[in-house]
């Protein structure tokens, strides 16, 4: 067992580059690679059962928390709108608080409250602010150490992610690709919050992709925003980040053309921007089939060879398996049991459109809106060699009406509907990459409100929220429940794993609170469970 030394917050970028997840959670995902994979093994299959609910952290956030905490030394990092908490992992006592107020008059998701943590690296900490600012706060006070504001102009621009620190820079994305704003990734350095570089995944006329695009002023209201953090392999030196739909979204007679580099994964260069491959998995999207779900990188053997794969879960339906270094595509698998907008996809992973598309009077398309998945997490499992995410069954009726982008609305140009006559439902997925097969599916029992992603562990567990607003543990090779906690919220966030002097914790957020598990002390008495008093 080895003892944490609280309070020590550093972090250094070799930490960073770890697949090894002991103690420590010290990014969005874990680690670089998105798999959500935690290498602590306290928790069993065996003995899952016995989980307990540690301590309850309420946060004053106004909307549904999105956050995944980090855990560095014992301290947790969270975020609920603007705001950061610094918290003991194992009370859930605030350290600090640094408090800021949500920004007025931002529109569609930046006023949403949303907001998905922050990024680590020596004793400072970044963030997005729901008006795209980049914080860099001090990890041990809190204390305001900078704070740049990088999208300016066009209103519509807001921020929910959390940022990723490569080496010596934070990297951020935007949101507002439904309100007709020009996407970007862009890079700052992590001690002056000095602009690096930045990647438009708009390009202007005249530069490369711009032929996608009509002529004219369309690109500089295209979308193909970033609002999740990408991936990074410090082999390749390479990131690997997700796009947004084109906008207006529903209307494509404004944007003739596939509109690179929406729908896209995109491989930059970390110290230039530099785009080394693309994939679009949605050329000319008319769905809102943003490709902003984690591409996952993993090291496997694939059709009999070790190869360097990236394996994604897209909101279009498919499942995606790619070689990482070149970019080529190596297959694609339906997993949405309603889907209509697509026939298959071809030997070159471009999809064989059916002739549905948005209409004046609504045309009834699958996956909906909301995607045959979305950007809760998928995690793939080092322990089982098989990739797991959350998927929902769901179509909606798409309408189209051409309409002109105006700053401080949004620019869907018109709109997408639930049927009431259909029931949405969810399953979380276990995939086998190697044989393209899934092993098993199992369906949720809720009304596929949760938003809620996976991770899995080194003793072969995949933990997730359910459908009925509970956390669940599952076998991950089997699929068989072993556990679950009703947090009687709504969940909309992906649970992690960390450790503190040797005890192995869960934690996931829930509505406005964010819970803890872990195992009963050993000698079989029943732990304390404080809860941290209601601030307001
Ligand atoms: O195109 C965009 O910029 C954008 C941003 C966001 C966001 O920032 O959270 C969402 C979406 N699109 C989106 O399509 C979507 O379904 C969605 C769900 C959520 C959420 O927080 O649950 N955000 C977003």
């Amino acid at each position: 067992q080895t003892t944490t030394k609280r309070g020590e917050d550093i972090i250094t970028s070799d930490e960073l580059r770890k697949t090894t997840l002991l103690e420590n959670w010290p990014s969005y995902n874990g680690d670089y690679t998105g798999r959500r994979y935690s290498s602590l093994k306290e928790v069993t299959p065996r003995n899952a059962a016995q989980l307990q609910a540690q301590w309850v952290f309420h946060s004053r956030n106004a909307g549904i928390l999105e956050a995944t905490p980090l855990v560095v030394d014992g301290i947790m990092y969270m975020t609920g709108s603007n705001d950061a908490y610094a918290l003991d992992a194992t009370t859930g006592k605030v350290l600090w608080h640094h408090a800021r107020p949500v920004t007025q008059g931002l529109i569609d998701d930046a006023s949403g409250h949303i907001n998905r943590g922050v990024a680590i690296l020596g004793t400072r900490l970044y963030m997005e602010t729901d008006n795209a600012h980049l914080l860099c706060l001090d990890a041990r006070s809190g204390n305001l150490l900078w704070d740049v504001g990088y999208a300016p102009g066009n209103k519509n621009y807001g921020a929910t992610s959390a940022p990723l620190v490569v080496k010596d820079k934070v990297i951020v994305g935007t949101s507002g690709g439904d309100d007709g704003v020009r996407g970007f990734v862009a890079a700052f350095d992590a001690t002056t919050g000095k602009e690096a570089w930045r990647f438009w995944t708009i390009p202007a006329p005249g530069e490369p992709g711009s032929e996608t695009w009509p002529k004219g002023t369309a690109y500089q209201h295209g979308g193909g925003t970033t609002w999740m953090p990408g991936t990074y392999d410090p082999e390749l030196n390479t990131i690997y980040w997700g796009t947004s739909n084109p906008s207006p979204d529903f209307d494509g007679s404004v944007r003739a053309g596939d509109n690179l580099y929406t729908n896209c994964v995109l491989a930059l260069d970390p110290d230039t921007g530099k785009l080394k491959w693309h994939f679009q998995f949605t050329p000319h999207d008319l769905n809102d089939y943003d490709a902003t779900e984690t591409p996952v990188l993993v090291n496997d053997v694939y059709k009999g060879k070790p190869r360097k794969l990236i394996i994604e879960a897209n909101r279009n339906g498919f499942v995606y398996v790619f070689d990482r270094e070149t970019g080529e595509f190596l297959s694609a698998t339906q997993f949405a049991l309603m889907q209509n907008w697509a026939k298959g996809i071809d030997t070159k992973g471009r999809p064989i459109r059916t002739d549905l598309m948005p209409s004046e009077n609504g045309t009834r398309m699958c996956p909906s809106y909301a995607g045959g998945t979305n950007w809760y997490s998928p995690t793939y499992s080092e322990a089982t060699h098989l990739f797991y995410f959350m998927s929902l069954e769901d179509c909606s009726v798409f309408k189209a009406h051409t309409e002109d982008f105006e700053e401080g609305h949004a620019y869907y140009s018109t709109g997408a509907a639930h049927l009431a006559t259909e029931h949405d439902k969810k399953y979380l997925n276990a995939y086998d990459m190697a044989t393209g097969k899934f092993l098993w599916r199992y369906a949720q029992t809720g009304d596929a409100h949760s938003f809620a992603g996976a991770m899995s562990t080194a003793t072969g567990l995949v933990a997730f929220g359910n459908d009925a607003d509970e956390f669940e543990v599952v076998d991950g090779s089997s699929g068989t429940s072993l556990w679950h906690f009703n947090v009687g919220q709504q969940i909309h966030a992906s649970p992690m794993s960390y450790a503190v002097d040797g005890k192995q914790y869960f934690a996931i957020a829930a509505g406005n609170d964010l819970f803890t598990f872990a195992l009963p002390h050993p000698d079989g008495k029943t732990r304390s469970v404080p809860v941290v008093p209601r601030t307001h």
